[in-house]
């Protein structure tokens, strides 16, 4: 059977895109999205993002890792679906139910509400039965925040000098974390200004994660250390997030279509 794909980016982070909205397609799972997404066997991207019908919103966005496993929410995925549905939206994810808007080059985003702190994402054992302090070599005292997927967050002199290829994986599976974790190293520029490099969970590091800049910039507010609009600088570019205490997180950026194509679903499966 041949199966039509969208190929799209959110500064950087790619996408293979599944529209099934209107057409069905065979049964996806882990096995066959790690086969699509292999950069050298596949057709290669971050994600595997499958578009299906709702009952509760306009759409469906499921997102699969590099690795194949299903998880919560992507938001640089979803400012890429907005551009292709073309005018607002409302888009049902395992991590909750998102609104978008697409406008000129990309999409503006209700990412829903945070939760914050250890009870926010799945732990091993409870934090505080811990007798040490959570750290791993140079990164120290992250944060927890939980976007609808779940992420770590350390605030460091110069986010450029951590070795997150080392570390990145050292963290995401540790022990602590049974479902694993994003881990996120951010450095505050100004009041205005995050730089952030993630390490993505199931995907490694990738050039931008949008997840990641709304979970870094709501800690970051939290704890007063910027103001509640900033820009967050990641390696493929630019986004803006804006959220206050009890409101929902607003996430604004680019999002692109790379080029459609077509596959045998029998290779894969
Ligand atoms: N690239 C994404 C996040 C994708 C999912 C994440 N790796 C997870 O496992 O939770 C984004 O732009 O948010």
């Amino acid at each position: 059977m041949r199966i039509p794909f969208i190929k799209m980016h959110g500064l950087g982070n790619d996408f293979v895109v599944l529209d099934a909205r209107e057409n069905d397609l065979p049964d996806l799972n882990e096995s066959i999205a790690r086969g699509i997404a292999d950069r050298h066997t596949g057709i290669g991207c971050d994600q595997l993002i499958l578009l299906q019908p709702s009952d509760s919103a306009d759409f469906r966005m499921r997102i699969y890792n590099h690795d194949g496993g299903e998880v919560g929410a992507c938001g640089n995925a979803t400012r890429a679906v907005a551009m292709l549905h073309g005018s607002n939206a409302t888009i049902e994810t395992d991590g909750g139910m998102l609104a978008a808007s697409p406008r000129d080059g990309g999409a503006s985003v209700d990412m829903g509400a945070p939760r914050f702190d250890w009870d926010a994402i799945p732990l091993a054992y409870p934090m505080d039965t811990l007798s040490m302090p959570v750290g791993w070599e140079m990164l120290q005292n992250p944060g927890a925040v939980n976007v609808g997927n779940p992420h770590v967050i350390f605030f460091v002199d110069d986010c450029d000098a951590v070795p997150l290829d080392r570390l990145g994986p050292e963290i995401e599976n540790d022990p602590l974390f049974p479902v694993r974790v994003n881990v996120n190293v951010a450095t505050i520029e100004d009041r205005s200004r995050i730089r952030l490099r993630v390490w993505e969970r199931g995907a490694g590091l990738t050039k931008a994660c949008g997840t990641g800049a709304c979970a870094t910039a709501v800690h970051a507010m939290r704890r007063r250390l910027v103001d509640s609009e900033v820009t967050v600088a990641l390696p493929g570019g630019d986004l803006q997030i804006a959220w206050s205490e009890g409101e929902t997180i607003r996430m604004t950026g680019p999002a692109s279509e790379s080029f459609r194509g077509s596959f045998e679903w029998d290779d894969y499966a």
